[in-house]
């Protein structure tokens, strides 16, 4: 499990010629008791890797659609990061897909890095995404993280110098996530001209897979994406289509990253 579980399904779907393609949704949205269901449709429908979103007040990388959801979420009630990692941990021997838990720094402070990486493990979580981790700051978590062999995802920014993408390709765990925009997250029409420059100047990089997230919203964009890198984070669209019930839209999100 943990890192090595992640390296191998990114390996396996590349070695066979596919991309990878990581859907994101909100940890109780629909209800937690949900979660399990939802993670089994994703597997099936061929997701690499779920990353799942926890519920948070100050959602600052988050656009409309996921601030939604997570509203939902918190009206469910009951969906705290303890709640997830325990749910998570009950549905652990169950579950094929590996998991990216998305959470900001708050939740993991209030928990107790220790007693929180302790519980990732125990829950079979993955790898993290804490967006609002800077490099600078990593040091307090990820000698803990190292120790439970829970792999930290960092992002790489357009608006980020080159010296710094050069450090975030280099100490990136599971794979590089290429934020494709300037802003927060959101289904989006198109991307700037450069991008394919960009992911690729990542991609020479990093050791890791690159995956390009933000705004991904059609199996065009899926294709025209993954010419230039390893695979695709969904969100917001994937977000949406759960929400209403309208799944046909996962499942072809997802067949377009096979090749
Ligand atoms: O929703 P989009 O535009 O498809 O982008 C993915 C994104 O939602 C997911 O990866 C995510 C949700 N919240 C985040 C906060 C920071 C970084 C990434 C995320």
């Amino acid at each position: 499990m943990g890192k090595a579980k992640l390296d191998q399904a990114f390996r396996e779907v590349l070695e066979r010629g596919d991309k990878a393609f990581v859907p994101y949704i909100m940890a109780g949205d629909g209800g937690l008791d949900q979660l399990d269901e939802q993670l089994t449709f994703l597997a099936e429908a061929g997701a690499t890797v779920v990353e799942l979103g926890i519920a948070f007040s100050d959602p600052v990388a988050d656009g409309p659609t996921i601030q939604e959801a997570g509203l939902r979420a918190l009206a469910n009630g009951g969906v705290s990061l303890r709640a997830v990692l325990e749910k998570l941990k009950e549905n652990k021997d169950r579950r094929t897909i590996p998991i990216v838990l998305m959470t900001y720094i708050n939740p993991i402070h209030t928990y107790g890095v220790e007693a929180f990486a302790e519980s990732c493990k125990e829950a079979g979580v993955d790898g993290l995404i804490i967006p609002d981790l800077p490099l600078e700051e990593e040091g307090i978590i990820v000698p803990t993280l190292q120790k439970n062999e829970i792999a930290l995802i960092r992002l790489a920014a357009l608006t980020s110098t080159e010296e710094r993408i050069t450090e975030i390709a280099k100490r990136t765990e599971g794979f590089l996530y290429a934020v494709t925009v300037t802003g927060t997250t959101g289904a989006r029409a198109s991307f700037q001209e450069n991008l394919g420059t960009y992911l690729a100047s990542l991609k020479e990089k990093s050791n890791v897979p690159v995956l390009a997230g933000f705004g991904v919203s059609t199996p065009n964009h899926v294709r025209s994406l993954t010419e230039h890198c390893d695979g695709v984070i969904v969100g917001s669209k994937i977000v949406d289509a759960l929400h209403k019930g309208d799944r046909n839209i996962i499942k072809e999100l997802i067949a377009s990253a096979r090749q």
